[in-house]
């Protein structure tokens, strides 16, 4: 996995979000504003019962008033259940507004992450690994969610809370508001300090997350090494040995608040002490009615409550912060290689010739350079063997040529056009690569060979599966081409699942046809009707073909043999076995023969 240093992004976390919220951000604003309404209108029922307090039940002029006055009193009784009523609403839309907007906003950022990851370069997928990336567009985005549908809320309903319950106090006693308000600043001086030790945590626990969710995606896919090495009981002790990891990491971050927690309770708590204390005292001097020492007890906790809040949302905060760098990460992030400024459009077939003019490579995050110095043109239709021994380069050079990688010297032209100057969906649109490691979709076999044009027909479907030597098996199988091949193509041998992925590689009539070690594992008979179909293909195509075999290569218009990084020989069959070099000894090592 990836360890990222903390990387700076174009905005802020908190503007990053806003920027998301393009299109409900008015909503979101009446869904704030509602908050603050509902929060102040918890001030309506000690109000009025302070009211009805001082003006019915403890006045000089009670019993009177009563008598005289009832009207008031059931005015006063209704507006108080009628503001309740009004806040009930205020209170159901509210949820609906956070509610609508943070799912608007994963939506749209789980896309946008999904479109971004989808045009990755190769050099992206080989840093970043699958379990993490998922813990990014699953358990990151709802951290964020939950930031747009809980924490702001929580902000604004604490806020307002407070803001509005201490101006109410102000306005009705301003000393008693004073009295209970002076210890409040020692409580965000703690949350401060809580901020500070929990903020690590949390970027932790994020990590161990992704470790674990790493662990369990890897196992999953892999499930078949597992079991052919009976490491089930390895593979559940590390898994547990993750989870346990999260768990206590969790616990420890749930920890730094319950250290923090008895300060602020206790200050939470001092609040009606306070009230209790100072507002005898002032109750008795006079300073104080009835009915404001009743408002004042029946709002206390909208002054201690925002306080006990206080650690829950900075917890959650630093959630949402640790969760959005990672989500941020993605969505700020680039792939290196890309359509250049003035790259031209090329919606024309390839004539298909192909030249390597000193081209060297190295992996970003590789030691040494894997090829050196490559020089070979091909010619339009011709085909192309490249051998050598194993970690040679040879996946590498081909590679280069759909621009997967970029070259660190030298160029690479398609049609005498340097492929850094084609856009890259023109360039790789014109090529059929069959990879090393075969990958099927679950889906039929007819929608795995269609996959790179899905308008082609069941005809043309049969006609490249033939070309392939994939049309015997397919037939022989209960369903066909409408044959579900599990996850990875489950349920095929390896020469079978090869010899789709030929056809599926012939299914999109490219104008370059790279096959990697893709008959590797064909039986000799099979592989030589492959070889004859790649002759007789019924459209012009020049072919690239990584083999072992010399039954492959002797065919060829020319062989490349690789040695580390570097072209050793290059020619034609007869060529290279008049060298007497590293292909001589390949054939007959092959042959058996002593001399050739
Ligand atoms: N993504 C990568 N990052 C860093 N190094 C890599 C990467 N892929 C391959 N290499 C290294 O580059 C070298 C050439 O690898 P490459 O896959 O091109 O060899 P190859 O000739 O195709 O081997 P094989 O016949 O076994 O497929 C090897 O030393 C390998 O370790």
């Amino acid at each position: 996995m990836k360890q990222t240093k903390t990387q700076q992004f174009p905005k802020t976390k908190l503007a990053w979000l806003w920027e998301n919220m393009q299109g409900t951000r008015g909503i979101y604003i009446v869904g704030m504003l509602g908050t603050i309404v509902y929060n102040v209108l918890q001030l309506t029922v000690p109000y009025y019962s302070g009211k009805i307090v001082d003006i019915f039940l403890t006045g000089e002029n009670a019993r009177e008033n009563m008598r005289t006055n009832s009207d008031l009193f059931y005015k006063l009784l209704i507006a108080m259940v009628g503001f309740t009523f009004l806040r009930t609403i205020i209170v159901y839309l509210d949820c609906m507004i956070y509610e609508h907007v943070s799912q608007t906003v994963l939506y749209r950022v789980r896309n946008y992450l999904y479109n971004k990851i989808e045009r990755q370069d190769m050099t992206f997928y080989s840093t970043y690994r699958t379990g993490d990336l998922m813990t990014r567009v699953t358990g990151d985005l709802d951290a964020v969610r939950h930031m747009v549908a809980w924490v702001i809320r929580m902000v604004i309903e604490s806020f307002s809370l407070f803001g509005a319950a201490a101006i109410f106090f102000l306005y009705i006693n301003w000393k008693m508001a004073l009295c209970l308000l002076v210890i409040s600043p020692f409580v965000f001086w703690i949350i401060y300090l809580f901020k500070n030790k929990v903020a690590p945590m949390h970027a932790l626990l994020r990590e161990k997350l992704a470790q674990m969710n790493t662990y369990a995606q890897e196992n999953i896919s892999g499930n078949r090494v597992v079991k052919a090495f009976a490491r089930e009981d390895y593979e559940i002790q590390k898994f547990d040995k993750a989870n346990k990891d999260y768990a206590e990491t969790n616990k420890a971050t749930g920890m730094v608040w319950l250290k923090f927690y008895p300060y602020v309770e206790s200050i939470a708590n001092l609040m009606p002490v306070v009230m209790l204390a100072v507002g005898g005292v002032f109750l008795i001097r006079g300073q104080l009615t009835m009915g404001e020492y009743v408002a004042f007890s029946g709002l206390i906790w909208a002054i201690a409550n925002p306080m006990r809040q206080m650690g829950n949302i900075m917890n959650e905060f630093q959630r949402f912060s640790a969760a959005s760098q990672k989500v941020m990460e993605i969505y700020y992030s680039e792939p290196k290689i890309k359509d250049a400024k003035d790259a031209v459009a090329h919606p024309e077939r390839f004539e298909g010739k192909i030249e390597f003019e000193d081209v060297s490579f190295q992996y970003e995050d590789g030691d040494l350079p894997v090829l050196h110095d490559i020089n070979f043109t091909v010619e339009p239709n011709e085909i192309v063997a490249i051998m050598g021994e194993t970690g040679c380069g040879k996946t590498s050079l081909i590679h280069l040529i759909p621009r997967f990688y970029e070259p660190t010297k030298g160029q690479i032209r398609i049609d005498g056009i340097p492929i850094g100057k084609l856009k890259l969906a023109d360039l790789r649109k014109n090529i059929g690569l069959a990879t090393q490691d075969v990958l099927l979709y679950s889906d039929t076999i007819e929608g795995n060979i269609a996959y790179g044009d899905s308008t082609i027909n069941l005809d043309e479907v049969m006609k490249f599966a033939k070309y392939s030597a994939a049309s015997d098996f397919i037939s022989k199988m209960p369903e066909g081409y409408d044959t579900i091949v599990g996850e990875r193509g489950v349920g095929l041998s390896g020469g079978q699942k090869q010899r789709i992925s030929l056809a599926r590689a012939l299914a999109v009539k490219p104008s370059i046809l790279i096959l990697d070690d893709t008959t590797s594992a064909v039986d000799m008979e099979t592989e030589k009707q492959i070889q004859q179909s790649l002759r007789e293909l019924d459209f012009p195509c020049t072919k690239i073909i990584i083999a072992q075999r010399i039954s492959t290569t002797k065919a060829a218009d020319k062989i490349l043999v690789l040695q580390d990084g570097y072209i050793r020989e290059a020619g034609t069959h007869e060529e290279l076995l008049a060298k007497k070099g590293y292909y001589y000894e390949l054939v007959k090592l092959q042959t058996g023969a002593e001399e050739l």
